[in-house]
């Protein structure tokens, strides 16, 4: 069992000898092997590993967008081998941010009305819903561009939409794939800021995938996969958690 910093009780991830595997028979490839992992509340895990090695499948069944095979995971105090299908659209519709590596933006919206949905499918007024997504469009320096189509834009600042979509909700759980990789190094620094910023003051649980050495002096743990299960847990650098306190 991987141990919390602190021993705290309270967490808003628990996986417990989680397996996945894709495909089947001779063709079959095991990409979780029993793997054990709490995350805090208030809580940034940054996952580190070789490609393949399941980064991605963890946070897909974290976010509740893919089932695990066997072993237990816990989201915000629910099993989720108990929950229904519908049960599980409505987890991730009010509790869960993703940002995929592909960014997944609805082509034909506007970045205001893109950032908008997660609002409008929790019942909030289009009104209120785009002036929310205005501002936090505007805290990734993107608020000129609110009405501008996404193919209009640079990969780095459709990434930064795909955060913002990611968050405009209040989410509990936030869950990022590679949410830098089309970013510089100052671009980087501003959305990890964003994001720590989210986890702390919110009391939110991030989990973030990356293969960024840059950014993980920002982690509060980084955690270590190979071939499924976790090798490593190790906790974020003092110096580190001193700027923290200085966020912009
Ligand atoms: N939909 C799928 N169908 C078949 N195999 C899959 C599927 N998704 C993942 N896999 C396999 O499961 C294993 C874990 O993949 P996963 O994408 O979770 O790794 P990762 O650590 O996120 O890799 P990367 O760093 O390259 O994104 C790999 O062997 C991958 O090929």
């Amino acid at each position: 069992m991987t141990a919390m910093p602190g021993g705290s009780q309270e967490v808003a991830v628990q996986c417990r000898g989680l397996t996945k595997s894709f495909g089947a028979g001779e063709a079959r490839v095991p990409a979780l092997r029993g793997l054990d992992l709490d995350i805090g509340y208030g809580e940034m895990v940054m996952l580190v590993g070789p490609s393949g090695c399941g980064k991605t499948t963890l946070i897909s069944i974290i976010a509740a967008v893919l089932d695990h095979d066997a072993g237990l995971c816990r989201v915000l105090g629910q099993d989720l081998k108990t929950l229904t299908a519908a049960d599980k659209v409505l987890l991730r519709r009010k509790a869960v941010g993703f940002v995929f590596q592909a960014f997944n933006l609805i082509p034909t919206l506007t970045l205001a009305d893109n950032v908008s949905v997660p609002l409008l499918l929790n019942g909030v007024g289009r009104t209120v819903a785009r002036r929310r997504a205005a501002e936090i469009l505007e805290r990734l320096g993107l608020g000129t561009r609110a009405e501008a189509l996404p193919s209009e834009l640079s990969g780095g600042q459709q990434q930064r939409v795909a955060i913002a979509r990611a968050l405009v909700h209040s989410p509990r759980i936030v869950v990022c794939d590679e949410p830098t990789s089309a970013l510089d190094a100052r671009t980087g620094d501003t959305v990890l800021h964003l994001l720590r910023e989210v986890a702390l003051q919110e009391n939110r649980a991030l989990v973030i995938v990356t293969h960024d050495n840059r950014i993980l002096k920002y982690a509060d743990r980084i955690i270590e996969m190979s071939d499924g299960v976790i090798t490593q847990s190790a906790a974020g650098q003092p110096a580190v958690a001193d700027a923290r306190s200085n966020l912009p």
